[in-house]
C-alpha cells in the first residue's frame, strides 16, 4: 500500500507493514512512536529505522531527522495508529458483525457462547483470553485484547477466511490503551464490575470509566447490552449513543430470567422477552452462567437470530475450556476446574460447589494468586474460601518474580478457621487434593483453568493446564492400587 493512501501530503512510497515495537523486524514499515507506561516509543526511532521503518509517526520533538525517512507529526499517535491500522488492513471490522464483550468476569464465557450460537448461522470467529479462533485456525493469544496492529491483522485474516461475525473480548486495559478504538462494534455487552486490575487502574471508578469508554464510543445504530442486576449496569450505558437493551434476574429487564433451576450438570431457565416466555435448558452450570447465557442470547437475538433457532445449540454448548469444567473420569467425587481469579469469581464457584456437595461432605479448594498483579485481592480470596470450604491448598499461580510462598501467606491472612496447607508446586497440590478426596467430596481448582503456561520471572513456562493435570493425576495415582484403597475409605 502507498503511504499516500494513509496520510495526506506525504511521498508516494510503498508500505508493507506497520511497526509499534522497534525490536521487531518490519521491512518497509511505518513506526508509531507510542508513549507507554514503561517507556516512550519516541526513544526507539533509530532502532525502528534499522529494523525497516521508512516512515515515523510521532507527536513529540525528535533528536534528529534523516533525509531518507518520512516523518509525520500528529497530535495523537495512538489515534493515528488506529486509523492507519484499520485502513491498512482494509477496514475488516466493517465487514464483520462485531460483538464486543467487556466486564470483570464472564467475557470469555459470553464471547464463546455468542460464537457457538452464531457459528450455527454463519462462520464466526472469537478473539479473547482462551484463544484466537476462526474456521480451522486456533492460535494461542498473547493478550486478551490484542494490540492494535495484531487485532486489525487478525480481523483481516478472519474476513479472508470467510468469517461473517466475530466475538471479541475487550479488556479494560485494552480499552484504556485504545486497542479497540477503531473497531466498528455492532453490539457491545457488559457483564459485571467487581474488584480486579486495580494495580493498573488505581480505583474502581477509573476501572469503571475504562470499561465505559466502549459504550461511550458506540455508533448510534449499534446495540448496548447491559446487566441491570450489576450496580454499574445502568451507569455504564449512561449517555451511550447506541440502543440500550437490558438483561437480568433480580430486576425488571428486556431479557428477564423469571425462574431458574441449577442442577449439577445442567440449568433450566424461564426467560421473558416482552410478552413471550421461553423455557430454556442448557448444559452450562452455575448461576453466573445464567447471566452469561442470557447476555449472549440477548446479543444474538438483537441481531435477528430467533430464540427457537438458538435453543438446540444452547442445550449442548461446547464446554468452555477451563471455565466450570467438570473433570469426570469416573472418580466418585467432583472435580471442577475454573479460571476464577477475582473475589467475585471465587465466590461464585464456591456457591456452586456448596450447592452440589452433599451435607457432611467436604469442599477442597486449590488456589494461588498471580504475582505482580492486584495484591489487595489475596486476603479476600482467603476470606471467601474460609466461609465456603473445608480444606484449602494454597499453591502457585503465575508468580512472576514474587515468591509463591509469600503470596500463599498473604492469602492465608484471610483464613481464620479452615485448615490449609501450602504446596508450592501446582501439580503436587492437585495430586494432594485428589489423594485427600473422599467419595462425594468436591475439589475446586481455581485460577488457571486450561492455561498452558505459568508466568515465572523469566516469562511463560509451559504448563499442562489444571484440567489436563487433574485427569492425569486421577489415572496415574487414583485409579491404581493406591486409588482402589482410596475408594474404600
Ligand atoms: C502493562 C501493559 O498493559 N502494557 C502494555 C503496554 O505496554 P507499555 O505501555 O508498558 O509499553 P512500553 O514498554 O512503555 O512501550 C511503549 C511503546 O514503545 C515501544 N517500544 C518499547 C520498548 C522498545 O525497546 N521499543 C519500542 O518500540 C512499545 O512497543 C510501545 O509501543 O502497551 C503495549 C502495546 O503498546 C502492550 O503490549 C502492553 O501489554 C503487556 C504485554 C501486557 O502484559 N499487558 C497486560 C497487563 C494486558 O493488557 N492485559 C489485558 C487484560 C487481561 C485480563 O483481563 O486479565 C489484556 O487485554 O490482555
Ligand atoms: N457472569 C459472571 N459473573 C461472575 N463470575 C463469573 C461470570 N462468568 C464467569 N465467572 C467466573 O469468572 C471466571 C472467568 O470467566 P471468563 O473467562 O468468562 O471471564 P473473563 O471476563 O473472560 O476473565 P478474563 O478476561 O480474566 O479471562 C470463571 O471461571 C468464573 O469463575
Amino acid at each position: 500500500m502507498k503511504l499516500s493512501a494513509l496520510f495526506e501530503n506525504v511521498p508516494d512510497i510503498e508500505i508493507k507493514s506497520l511497526m509499534a515495537d522497534s525490536r521487531t523486524k518490519r521491512p518497509d514499515s511505518i513506526f508509531f512512536c507510542v508513549k507507554g507506561i514503561m517507556s516512550d516509543g519516541h526513544n526507539f526511532v533509530d532502532q525502528a529505522i534499522a529494523n525497516g521503518a521508512k516512515a515515523i509517526v510521532y507527536s513529540e520533538p525528535l533528536d534528529h531527522m534523516r533525509d531518507d525517512i518520512v516523518y509525520i507529526k500528529v497530535k495523537d499517535v495512538t489515534a493515528a495508529f488506529n486509523a492507519v491500522a484499520d485502513a491498512f488492513y482494509g477496514y475488516p471490522s466493517h465487514d464483520l458483525l462485531m460483538f464486543g464483550v467487556t466486564g470483570t468476569n464472564g467475557k470469555s464465557s459470553i464471547s464463546c457462547i455468542i460464537r457457538d450460537i452464531m457459528n450455527e448461522i454463519e462462520p464466526t470467529g472469537y478473539i479473547g483470553t482462551i484463544s484466537i479462533e476462526y474456521g480451522n485456525v486456533k492460535l494461542p493469544p498473547l493478550l486478551t485484547t490484542p494490540n492494535i496492529d495484531d487485532l486489525h491483522g487478525i480481523l483481516r485474516d478472519m474476513v479472508d477466511a470467510g468469517m461473517k461475525s466475530c466475538a471479541l473480548e475487550a479488556s479494560s486495559i485494552g480499552i484504556e490503551q485504545g486497542r479497540v478504538d477503531a473497531i466498528d462494534f455492532d453490539v457491545a455487552v457488559f457483564t459485571n464490575l467487581t474488584h480486579d486490575h486495580l494495580d493498573y487502574h488505581g480505583t474502581m471508578e477509573k476501572y469503571f470509566l475504562a470499561k465505559k469508554k466502549l459504550f461511550d464510543h458506540l455508533k448510534p445504530d449499534a446495540i448496548a447490552i447491559t446487566n441491570v442486576d450489576d450496580p454499574y449496569g445502568m451507569r455504564i450505558v449512561k449517555d451511550c449513543p447506541a440502543r440500550v437493551i437490558t438483561y437480568g434476574v433480580n430486576h425488571k429487564a428486556d431479557y428477564q430470567v423469571t425462574k431458574y433451576q441449577l442442577l449439577a450438570d445442567k440449568t433450566r431457565i424461564t426467560l421473558k422477552i416482552g410478552d413471550m416466555e421461553y423455557e430454556i435448558e442448557t448444559n452450562l452450570v452455575a448461576k453466573f452462567n445464567v447471566y452469561n447465557l442470557v447476555a449472549a442470547i440477548a446479543a444474538c437475538h438483537s441481531k435477528g437470530i430467533s430464540i427457537e433457532m438458538m435453543l438446540p445449540q444452547i442445550r449442548h454448548l461446547k464446554q468452555i475450556e477451563g471455565r466450570m469444567e467438570r473433570i469426570d473420569e469416573g472418580q466418585p467425587f467432583n472435580i471442577i476446574v475454573d479460571f476464577a481469579h477475582t473475589p467475585d469469581g471465587i465466590e461464585q464457584v464456591c456457591q456452586f460447589a456448596s450447592a452440589i456437595t452433599p451435607k457432611g461432605k467436604r469442599i477442597i479448594a486449590i488456589t494461588g494468586s498471580a504475582g505482580k498483579r492486584d495484591t489487595e485481592k489475596r486476603p479476600q480470596f482467603g476470606e471467601i474460601l474460609d466461609r465456603y470450604t473445608d480444606m484449602i491448598i494454597l499453591t502457585e499461580d503465575d508468580p512472576r518474580d514474587e515468591d509463591p510462598i509469600e503470596i500463599a501467606h498473604e492469602i492465608a491472612a484471610g483464613i481464620k478457621k479452615t485448615n490449609y496447607i501450602i504446596i508450592e508446586d501446582r501439580y503436587d497440590a492437585i495430586r494432594q487434593a485428589v489423594e485427600l478426596a473422599d467419595p462425594n467430596d468436591t475439589i475446586i481448582i481455581l485460577g488457571k483453568g486450561d492455561e498452558k503456561f505459568i508466568y515465572r520471572e523469566f516469562g511463560r513456562e509451559p504448563y499442562e493446564g489444571d484440567d489436563a493435570i487433574a485427569r492425569e493425576v486421577l489415572h496415574k495415582y487414583y485409579f491404581t492400587q493406591e486409588g482402589e484403597e482410596n475408594e474404600e475409605k
